[in-house]
């Protein structure tokens, strides 16, 4: 599968480098206005995606980056379709067109444009919101501008005017003057005699009609018109833009409207403006609890208390007070031992990350350290997902996403992942700096002096970050087994990717020193053994697959080899790598294979166990090389003493025999945690030693805590082993 991808990224790079060879060129009109009707009427998602036998794949490819405009649309002159050269990005240029079809959901939003002079063309734009339906994102009829456009030649022949910065367009007011006169609808009469009352009232039926985005763009009229000559309209029109853009996930300008509309000074008898002051703190509040701001939330709801009675407020000042107890304590209902209860995908909580600091690590830009020392076992963070794609969003649907410029493939969730953050980071831009902050794979990682208060989101950044940053919220870390992993090269379209702001600071080590775990989409955090005060803190961010033959190539997607004791045995020059490959591999198969069942229903026959000793012993022996040193983990070993334990477990003949190959599972991984193993032991310590044997209590102990570790809360443990 891996090299069909890297065929697919070579056709990319050629078709990319043919349409290079076109840049500059005017092409001649080739589609009418009705054939570009009648194109975007019959197109639906079915015709673009590929089919895999029964599972749908979606290719996302992120072309050549360029930087979003910065320009002022009214410093840009306008262009014609007839004047734009193919493969170029017009800078200093506008292009001002009516929409002329219907618009439809590819990969992009597409639709077609028309210009005065009848010239039509498709129009593509991507990285759109997914909640909006693509007739509202790019409605027929309406006037679009679209700074510094870029034409471009398609792969299949065809031009394309491609937006890939939402900040690059945007939809004008019919008035705008800015819009040519042949342009303008011609009912335009008196915009400009339109009152700042008549126009909110308008604002206020598209609320009546759901219509939040209209109705925003209504209200913001309403206050250029009313200036500063009417403070009570001023409020008023701040009181319902924090609305509408509640509605539309602009959470940042919601609460920055509730604080405007917030009346000073009013005297308790006044109860008309006592009133409105409620509803301005209950929006601030709610705006505040959506961007994770739990304390200012209290506040403000605590301020629509003293004058508001009403049950539904108390219960939001309640779950804001939760959440401020939980950001504090990091007692989470969902982490105690007695929780047992299903969860939503998404949970409504906080996070708890203050015994934490991002700080410079030596080699590797930044990394995350304690600024407390842990014991084994401790939560470190829970930390509530910043944006999250869930494969149960995305329909049975594997997407691939293949990214031209960082030569970097994702499967799974990424492709939505990467349209939600462009949106979340759109809307709250305060949001986008934490997460543009994040390192980008580049040597100058770091986001740039802003030149504007808002600056625009450069799409192609918020995806370099994403491939580096994002985990993936079921695999932690994933499989290491051969089977698995070729599974995991397609995976299934129920894998979930989410974003961490703080936890995305951790540096790998596969000896690491804490395990992430997640419970939906929840990351927990805990301590593999005891951590001091200033250690950085490390995860693996994935298991190395000891029977793989490009081991030494594990970290390359993330850019990095890795200098652990394991690493370097492994790859060690002198070390004879590829039969000791080959025997692991075969130890694994051996032990993954149906045919050698060892459970409760199935125990190996004496012959299949004399194979697998014979191989345990084959496998001990090929790690017999520069740089096993004792106690350097032998990852190859696991899986087969693993099996040989639980065959002799299952024929109940021989403890120490057990214990011994317990020991060895444990001595093989070394860094890792096998709960069952820890569990068994303690039962075979009590049969050889009897119930008073502290082996046995240790392990038994060991194992509850290791369990907590694995799965973030020992939730669960009692049902499993029945203690
Ligand atoms: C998720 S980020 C981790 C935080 C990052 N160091 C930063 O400055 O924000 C992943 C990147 O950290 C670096 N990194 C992580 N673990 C490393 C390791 N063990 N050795 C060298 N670089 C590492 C790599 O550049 C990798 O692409």
């Amino acid at each position: 599968m891996a090299e069909d991808y890297v065929k697919l990224l070579k056709q990319q790079e050629a078709l990319l480098a043919t349409a290079k060879k076109r840049q500059g060129q005017l092409p001649q009109p080739r589609t009418t206005r009705r054939e570009l009707e009648q194109e975007y009427e019959r197109t639906g998602l079915s015709d673009l995606r590929a089919r895999n036998g029964n599972h749908l794949v979606k290719q996302t490819f992120i072309g050549e980056a360029y930087k979003p405009s910065i320009a002022d649309i009214n410093d840009l002159k306008p262009i014609h379709l007839r004047e734009l050269r193919l493969e170029t990005h017009h800078l200093g240029r506008i292009l001002i067109v009516p929409i002329s079809c219907n618009a439809v959901r590819i990969t992009a939003v597409q639709t077609g444009i028309e210009d005065e002079h009848d010239r039509v063309e498709r129009l593509a734009v991507c990285n759109t919101d997914l909640g909006i339906s693509p007739s509202q994102t790019l409605p027929r009829g309406s006037v679009l501008a679209i700074k510094e456009p870029y034409y471009k030649a398609t792969s299949d022949g065809g031009v394309i005017v491609r937006v890939d910065h939402p900040s690059d367009f945007l939809i004008l007011n019919e008035y705008d003057p800015i819009i040519p006169l042949s342009l303008r609808p011609r009912v335009q009469a008196v915009e400009e005699e339109r009152s700042a009352e008549e126009v909110k009232k308008e604002g206020n039926v598209a609320v009546g009609l759901k219509q939040y985005r209209k109705a925003t763009r209504l209200y913001t009229v309403a206050i250029a018109l009313c200036g500063d000559d009417d403070a009570m309209l001023g409020r008023a029109l701040h009181r319902n833009r924090a609305l509408s853009n509640h509605y539309i996930g602009h959470y940042e300008a919601a609460h920055a409207d509730a604080i405007a509309a917030i009346i000073p000074d009013v005297q308790a008898d006044d109860t008309k403006s006592v009133e409105l002051n409620t509803k301005a703190h209950l929006r601030a509040g709610r705006a505040s609890y959506e961007l994770g701001h739990f304390e200012d939330a209290a506040r403000m709801f605590t301020e629509a208390i003293r004058t508001h009675t009403d049950n539904d407020v108390n219960i939001e000042l309640a779950r804001a007070l939760d959440r401020l107890r939980e950001a504090k304590t990091g007692l989470f209902s969902f982490l105690s031992d007695r929780f047992l209860g299903g969860l939503p995908p998404r949970l409504d909580c906080a996070s708890i990350v203050k015994n934490t600091e991002v700080r410079a690590s030596l080699g590797r830009r930044k990394g995350l350290f304690a600024v407390k020392s842990f014991s084994a076992g401790d939560l470190i963070l829970c930390e509530k997902a910043f944006c999250s794609s869930l494969g149960s969003d995305d329909n049975q649907m594997t997407n691939i996403t293949i990214n031209l410029n960082t030569k970097r493939m994702s499967v799974g969730t990424h492709a939505s992942l990467h349209t939600k953050l462009v949106t979340q980071l759109q809307r709250n831009p305060k949001q986008a700096s934490a997460y543009l902050e994040l390192y980008d794979g580049t040597k100058s990682s770091s986001t740039p002096p802003a030149t504007t208060a808002n600056p625009p989101i450069d799409v192609f950044r918020v995806q370099s970050i994403l491939e580096l940053n994002a985990f993936g919220l079921q695999d932690a870390p994933p499989p290491s087994s051969p089977k698995k992993a070729a599974k995991k090269a397609l995976r299934p379209a129920n894998d979930s990717t989410a974003i961490f702001l703080r936890a995305s600071y951790m540096n790998h080590a596969c000896d690491a020193n804490a395990y992430r775990t997640f419970i939906s989409d929840m990351l927990v955090l805990r301590a593999t053994r005891a951590i001091a005060m200033d250690e950085e803190l490390t995860i693996a961010y994935t298991r190395a697959d000891p029977a793989s033959a490009d081991y030494g190539t594990t970290f390359s997607h993330w850019g990095f080899t890795c200098e652990c004791v394991v690493c370097k045995a492994e790859t060690h020059p002198k070390g004879s790598i590829s039969h000791r490959r080959k025997v692991v591999r075969e130890a694994d198969e051996s032990a993954n294979d149906p045919a050698n069942e060892a459970s409760d229903k199935v125990t190996p026959s004496k012959a299949q166990v004399a194979a697998a000793e014979k191989l345990l012993k084959r496998v001990e022996g090929a790690y017999r090389q520069p740089g096993f040193e004792p106690g350097v983990p032998k990852l190859g070993a696991t899986a087969i003493a693993f099996w040989l334990m639980r065959a002799h477990m299952l024929d109940s003949c021989d403890p120490e025999k057990c214990i011994k190959l317990g020991t060895t599972v444990l001595a093989s991984l070394g860094f890792d945690v096998v709960v069952d193993t820890a569990v068994y032991l303690s039962q075979l310590h009590e049969v050889v030693e009897g119930k008073e044997s502290i082996v046995s209590a240790q392990y038994a102990v060991w194992a509850e805590e290791m369990w907590a570790v694995c799965r973030g809360s020992k939730r669960g443990f009692g049902e499993r082993y029945g203690v």
